[in-house]
C-alpha cells in the first residue's frame, strides 16, 4: 500500500507530511469536542437539566480551531505535492540531459511527454493526500478508542475492530487493481505513441491518402482505451461500495452493541449519544483513504515507469579536459541495434584537416557511425578514441563543442534568425554572424526581410527546406567545432541550396569533415573515401583509385551515373 522507494525518494516531503497528520489529527481532537458538546446538548435537553452558556462557547472555540487545523493540512498538502514534483520533473529532465537520446533505445518520445507531464502530476495525489491519509487513518481509529473505551468498552472494541476491514478490502481490489491498471497505463501511452506519430506524419498521411485509415485505426484504439477506463471506474466503483457497506456495517455493529449496555443502564444518555455521533468518526479517515488510493495508485503506477528512466544506466565521464584535436581513431568496433548487429570489427583512423566519406548502400551502417562518433550511441565491443581518450569516457559538455553534425533535417526554434544563430555561438556578434550566413549562402534572402530579426516559425516550417538547411549551416560554422559531420545533409534540398552546401563544406581547410551522402558525386573530392557493406568496410581508397579497382564503389558509381544519364534523357525527351 505504501512504495517505501518513492517515500525515501522524497525526504523533503517528511515534514510537510508530519504537519498535515498533526494538523488532522488537532481537527479531530475538535471534532470530539464539538460532539460531546452537542451530546451534552441534546441529553440536557431530554433529561430537561439547565444548560451552561460556556458549552456554546466551546462549541464556537472548537469550530473555528477545526477550520484553521482543516485549512493549515490542505496547506501543507499543497507544500508537499508541489515539492515532489518539481523535484520529480527536474530529476526526469537532468537524467534526459545526461543520457542523451540514448533514452530512445528504451522509451519513446511519447512516453517521455506523458511521464513528465501527467504522470508526474498524478504524484500529487500520493503525496499530497495519500500517504499523510495513510497516518492519518492509522492514527485516529486508535484516538477514538482510547476516547470511547472511557464510556462503553464493548461498543469501543468493536467499532475499533471493525476498522481494519476497509484496508482488507482495499487490499483484495488492489491485487485485481494493479494488472489492470498497468494495462491502462500502457494503453494510453500506446494511444499516445500513435496519436504523436500520426500528427507529426500528418502530410504524409494526406499524400498517400491514408489519414482515413489512420483516423479508423485510431479511433479503434481509442475506444479500447474507453473500454480499459471503463474498467477501471468500474472496479474503483465496486471499491468504493464495499468500503461503504464496511464503514456503515461496523458503525452499525458499534451503534447495536452500545444499545444493549445502554437498555442495561451500563452507559448514560450522554456517553451513548456520543458513540452514536463518534461511530461513523471511526470509519471516515479509513473510507477517505480508500478512495485516495485508486488515484495514488495510479501516481505509484507511473512512479514505476520514472524510475525505470531515473535507473537508466548513467556512464561515468572521468575526462573533464580534452587536448586539441589531432585524430579520431576507430578500433574493432562492433555494434547492435538489440540483438541485431549493424556494424562488424569497424578500424579506421581519421586525422585533423582530413576531408571523409562513407558510402554504401542504404542501412549499410553509415548513419549509425556518426551516431557513435557523435557519442550518442555507444559502441558494443572495440573502441572509438578523440586522440588517445575514449570518447565514453569524456564528459558530454566538454566533448560536444568540439564536434558536430548536420543531418537531413535540421531542427530550428521559434524565434529569429539571429537566436537561432546564437545556439551556434552564444556571444556571435553581428558581423559574424553575417558572414556565417554569406558562407552559407543564405545571406541574402534575410537582408531582403528583417536581417537577424526575421522571425522564424516552429520548426523553421516559413522556409523552404533549402533555406532551412542552409541556416542550419550557418548555424553549424558559427559552432566552429574541428569536426563536422555531415550526414545526408543535402539529401532533401534543391540542387542550388545542395551545391552551396557542398562547395562552403569544401572551402572549410582547416576542419575535418566527415561525409555521408548517397550522392557519390558529392564525396569524390574526399581524402578517403570508406564504402561500407552490410556493416564492414568492403573498400578504401580516394575515388580515382576506388574505380580503377573496379568492385562496389565502381559499380555504385556506375549505377548513379547511368541513372543520372538516363533522366537526364527522358528530361531531354520530355523538353
Ligand atoms: N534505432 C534503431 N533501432 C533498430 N535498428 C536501427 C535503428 N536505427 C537504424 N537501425 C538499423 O541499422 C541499420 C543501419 O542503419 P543506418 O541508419 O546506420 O544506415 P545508413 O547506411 O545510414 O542508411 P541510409 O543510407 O538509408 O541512411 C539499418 O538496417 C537500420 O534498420
Amino acid at each position: 500500500m505504501i512504495n517505501i522507494r518513492l517515500l525515501k525518494a522524497f525526504p523533503k516531503s517528511a515534514q510537510y507530511i508530519r504537519l498535515n497528520v498533526l494538523f488532522q489529527w488537532l481537527g479531530l481532537l475538535m471534532n470530539v469536542i464539538l460532539s460531546a458538546s452537542i451530546a451534552y446538548l441534546i441529553a440536557s435537553a431530554i433529561e430537561q437539566r439547565p444548560i451552561s452558556w460556556i458549552v456554546f462557547v466551546i462549541m464556537i472555540l472548537s469550530l473555528c480551531v477545526r477550520m484553521i487545523c482543516n485549512d493549515r493540512a490542505v496547506q501543507m498538502s499543497f507544500a508537499s505535492s508541489s515539492l515532489v514534483k518539481e523535484q520529480m520533473r527536474e530529476r526526469l529532465f537532468s537524467k534526459l540531459s545526461k543520457i542523451g537520446p540514448s533514452y530512445l533505445k528504451t522509451f519513446s518520445t511519447a512516453q517521455i511527454v506523458q511521464l513528465s507531464s501527467e504522470g508526474v502530476d498524478q504524484l500529487e495525489t500520493y503525496f499530497g493526500n495519500y500517504i499523510p491519509q495513510f497516518f492519518f487513518a492509522l492514527l485516529a481509529p486508535l484516538t477514538l478508542f482510547l476516547i470511547t473505551l472511557w464510556f462503553d468498552w464493548k461498543a469501543a472494541l468493536i467499532l475499533f475492530m471493525c476498522v481494519p476491514l476497509i484496508p482488507v478490502s482495499i487490499v483484495f481490489v488492489q491485487k485485481i487493481a494493479k494488472k489492470l491498471l498497468s494495462k491502462y497505463w500502457g494503453q494510453y501511452t500506446q494511444l499516445g505513441d500513435r496519436f504523436l506519430e500520426n500528427l507529426q506524419g500528418l502530410s504524409t498521411l494526406k499524400i498517400y491518402q491514408a489519414d482515413e485509415r489512420k483516423q479508423e485505426e485510431m479511433k479503434e484504439e481509442a475506444e479500447q482505451f474507453r473500454k480499459i477506463t471503463m474498467r477501471v471506474l468500474i472496479m474503483q466503483l465496486n471499491s468504493i461500495s464495499i468500503m461503504d457497506l464496511v464503514a456503515y456495517g461496523g458503525a452499525a455493529a458499534g451503534i447495536i452493541s452500545m444499545l444493549t449496555s445502554f437498555q442495561n443502564g451500563t452507559i448514560t444518555l450522554f456517553g451513548a449519544l456520543f458513540i452514536v455521533l463518534m461511530s461513523a468518526e471511526f470509519f471516515i479517515p479509513m473510507r477517505t483513504l480508500g478512495s485516495y488510493f485508486h488515484i495514488a495508485m495510479n501516481g505509484m503506477a507511473a512512479s514505476d515507469t520514472m524510475f525505470q528512466l531515473l535507473d537508466l544506466e548513467e556512464k561515468e565521464h572521468p575526462i573533464q579536459e580534452l587536448a586539441p584535436f589531432s585524430s579520431l581513431k576507430i578500433e574493432n568496433l562492433s555494434f547492435a541495434y538489440e540483438e541485431k548487429p549493424i556494424l562488424k570489427n569497424l578500424s579506421l583512423s581519421i586525422k585533423k584537416g582530413e576531408k571523409i566519406a562513407f558510402v554504401g548502400e542504404s542501412g549499410s551502417g553509415k548513419s549509425t557511425i556518426a551516431h557513435l562518433m557523435m557519442g550518442i550511441l555507444q559502441p558494443n565491443t572495440g573502441s572509438i578514441c578523440w586522440n588517445e581518450s575514449e570518447i565514453c569516457e569524456i564528459e558530454p559538455s566538454i566533448y560536444s563543442p568540439h564536434i558536430s553534425y548536420l543531418g537531413h533535417t535540421s531542427s530550428l526554434f521559434l524565434g529569429t534568425v539571429g537566436i537561432n544563430l546564437k545556439m551556434g555561438k552564444a556571444d556571435a556578434s553581428e558581423q559574424e554572424m553575417w558572414i556565417a550566413l554569406k558562407q552559407a549562402g543564405i545571406a541574402d534572402l534575410f537582408q531582403e526581410k528583417e536581417g537577424l530579426q526575421t522571425p522564424v516559425k516552429e520548426g523553421g516550417s516559413n522556409f523552404s527546406g533549402g533555406q532551412r538547411q542552409r541556416l542550419a549551416l550557418a548555424r553549424l560554422l558559427l559552432k566552429n567545432s574541428g569536426v563536422m559531420i555531415l550526414d545526408e545533409s543535402t539529401s532533401n534540398v534543391d540542387v542550388e541550396s545542395e551545391d552551396q552546401i557542398i562547395q562552403t563544406v569544401k572551402d572549410l581547410d582547416d576542419k575535418t569533415i566527415i561525409m555521408i551522402s548517397h550522392r557519390l558525386k558529392n564525396s569524390m573530392d574526399a581524402d578517403r573515401i570508406y564504402v561500407l557493406k552490410e556493416g564492414a568496410i568492403q573498400e578504401v581508397g580516394d575515388h580515382e583509385t576506388l574505380l580503377k579497382n573496379k568492385g562496389e564503389y565502381a559499380r555504385l558509381w556506375n549505377a548513379q551515373q547511368n541513372l543520372e544519364r538516363y533522366n537526364g534523357g527522358t528530361q531531354d525527351e520530355a523538353k
